[in-house]
C-alpha cells in the first residue's frame, strides 16, 4: 500500500485543468516538469525517471473520451506544453508491471526556477491579526468554553479508531491517506440527501449512512456558527457566494462536518483545496482544532498572469487546542492548505480528567482532532450534480490559475469515477455555468435584483 498525503491527486486534477482537460497533454506536462527539475540526472534520478514516467498512465482504449471543451493550449498554463515528440511509453510505467514508486516524488517536484524574482521565505503567522493581514482566513483562540473543548476532544479521540483512512486510485495503484477521517451530518428533518455527499468525503467510496452530529459537536457548532456569522458581517462578500437564506436566517450555518485524527507528528494531510462539489464557489469553512498543536500551512496559488512577477508565499499557522480557523470565501480558490508532517510535537495536556476516569489525572496526548464545519448549499444538492459518462456524479473544482476576483472565475465539473474504479474514468469535462444550471441565488443575483429595483445598494454586498 502506497501511503501519500491526502489528497495526492489534487496535483493531477490541477494539471488537468491547466491543460484544458487534455489527459495526454497533462501526463506529458507532468513528466516534462519532472524532467526539467532533474535536468542533469544523477544515477539515482535516472533510476527515478525510468520508474516514474507517467506516460503509461494514459489508457485511451478504455477511457470514454469526450472531447474537452478546448484542446487549444492555454498560453498562460504554467506547465510546459505537450512535447512535439511525446515520449515513448516507458516499459516500466506499463500498467501490467505496476512499478512501486512514490508518486509524490514526481508530482511534488516544482521546476527549478531560473527567474530573478525574489523568493520569500515561509512566514509564521503566530497571532490572529497576522493571519487576517496575510490570508483570507481568520484565527480565533479559545473558541469554546474550556470544559466543552476538552470533553469534545476526549469524545472524538475515543470515536476515532472507527474512522477510515481515505483510499483511492491514483494512476495504476491504490493510495491511502496518512490520517483517519469521518463525516457527520446535522439532522434537519427527513433530509437524507447528504448520504451521497458523504461518499465524496471518502473519494467516491460507498459508505454507510453518515452519523449525525453527536451532542457535544452540536453544542460546539452553535458557538462556532455565532463566530462565523459575526466575522462574515465584517468582510466583503463575493458575487458567487450563497445568498439564499430566508430573512432572519443566519448568513451561514453548518449542515455537515468532517473530522480528521492525526496521531503523532508524522500523520498529515497534503496540500489541497477542498472539493467544491456540494459547497459551491467561494465557500466559508470553519475548522476547529483540538489536542496537540499542529502547523496549518497555507500556500498561495499565483494566477497565471502574475507568475512572472511573483512567487507564491507559504504561511505557517500554529493551531493550538481549542482554536478555530475560518477559511473565508476565496481561500479554496486561491490557496492550498495542508497539515505537514513534523519532526516533533508538544504533547497536549488536558485540563480536565477523562469523564470515564474522573479520579485519574489527565494523560498527555499526541493526537490532534480537527473538525471542519461546512455548509452544503441547497443549489448544489446531490440531485443537481452533473453525472459523467461513467454514470457517477462529477466533482467541482476551481480553475485556480485563473484570476479569482469574482468576475473571471472558472469552475469545472470533472469525472472522478477513476478514483475508485481501477483508476479508469471517462474524460468528462464541463465548465460550470451558474445561470444555465439554475443555481443561486448568489450575492450577485441579490445585488442585481436590488439595482433593478433602483434601490441604492452599497459597493460591499450586504444580504
Ligand atoms: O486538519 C486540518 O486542519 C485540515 C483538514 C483539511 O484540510 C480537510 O479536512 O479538508
Ligand atoms: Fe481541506
Amino acid at each position: 500500500m502506497l501511503v501519500v498525503p491526502h489528497p495526492g491527486n489534487d496535483v493531477v486534477l490541477d494539471a488537468l485543468i491547466e491543460c484544458s482537460g487534455d489527459a495526454r497533454a497533462t501526463a506529458n506536462a507532468i513528466n516534462a516538469r519532472y524532467k526539467t527539475h532533474n535536468a542533469t540526472p544523477t544515477s539515482s534520478t535516472k533510476r527515478k525517471l525510468a520508474s516514474s514516467d507517467l506516460t503509461g498512465w494514459l489508457n485511451p482504449g478504455t477511457a470514454t473520451s469526450e472531447k474537452p471543451p478546448s484542446t487549444k493550449k492555454r498560453k498562460d498554463a504554467q506547465l510546459p506544453a505537450e512535447p512535439q515528440n511525446p515520449a515513448k511509453p516507458s516499459s516500466s510505467a506499463d500498467t501490467t508491471t505496476k512499478p512501486v514508486v512514490n508518486l509524490m516524488q514526481v508530482l511534488r517536484s516544482p521546476p527549478a526556477s531560473k527567474s530573478s524574482i525574489p523568493r520569500l521565505p515561509p512566514l509564521t503567522l503566530s497571532n490572529p491579526s497576522m493571519v487576517a493581514e496575510h490570508t483570507p482566513c481568520t484565527l480565533h483562540l479559545s473558541i469554546l468554553p474550556p470544559e466543552l473543548a476538552c470533553k469534545l476532544f476526549y469524545f472524538m479521540v475515543d470515536l476515532s479508531p472507527s474512522w477510515k483512512r481515505n483510499r483511492w486510485w491514483l494512476f495504476d495503484r491504490v493510495v491511502e491517506s496518512p490520517h483517519r477521517t469521518s463525516f457527520f451530518v446535522r439532522k434537519q428533518g427527513e433530509d437524507n440527501s447528504w448520504h451521497e455527499a458523504a461518499q465524496y468525503w471518502y473519494n467516491g467510496r460507498p459508505t454507510d449512512p453518515p452519523e449525525e452530529f453527536p451532542a457535544l459537536m452540536e453544542e460546539a457548532c452553535q458557538y462556532i456558527e455565532d463566530t462565523v456569522n459575526k466575522e462574515m458581517l465584517k468582510r466583503e462578500r463575493f458575487p458567487l457566494e450563497w445568498a439564499g437564506h430566508e430573512p432572519g436566517e443566519k448568513l451561514w450555518h453548518a449542515n455537515v462536518a468532517a473530522s480528521n485524527c492525526y496521531e503523532g507528528a508524522k500523520e498529515s494531510v497534503g496540500p489541497h483545496s477542498d472539493q467544491l462539489t456540494y459547497l459551491g464557489p467561494y465557500p466559508t469553512i470553519a475548522s476547529l482544532s483540538l489536542g496537540t498543536t499542529r502547523t496549518f500551512r497555507l500556500r498561495e496559488v499565483v494566477p497565471s498572469d502574475e507568475v512572472s512577477e511573483r512567487h507564491p508565499r507559504t504561511f505557517n499557522v500554529p493551531l493550538p487546542h481549542n482554536s478555530l480557523v475560518i477559511m473565508h470565501a476565496a481561500t479554496q480558490e486561491s490557496f492550498k492548505h495542508s497539515i505537514p508532517p513534523q519532526s516533533a510535537l508538544d504533547l497536549y495536556r488536558p485540563l480536565y480528567p477523562h469523564p470515564s476516569r474522573p479520579t485519574s489525572p489527565p494523560e498527555p496526548s499526541n493526537c490532534r482532532i480537527n473538525v471542519t464545519f461546512r455548509f452544503y448549499r441547497p443549489d448544489f444538492s446531490s440531485n443537481s450534480i452533473p453525472r459523467c459518462k461513467c454514470g457517477a456524479p462529477t466533482i467541482l473544482r476551481a480553475d485556480m490559475k485563473n484570476r479569482h476576483d469574482g468576475k473571471a472565475d472558472k469552475y469545472w465539473w470533472i469525472c472522478y469515477a477513476g478514483a475508485q474504479n481501477d483508476g479508469k474514468g471517462c474524460n468528462f469535462w464541463r465548465v460550470m455555468d451558474m445561470k444555465m444550471e439554475g443555481r443561486g441565488p448568489t450575492c450577485a443575483d441579490r445585488s442585481e435584483m436590488a439595482s433593478n429595483n433602483q434601490a441604492s445598494f452599497p459597493q460591499r454586498v450586504t444580504v
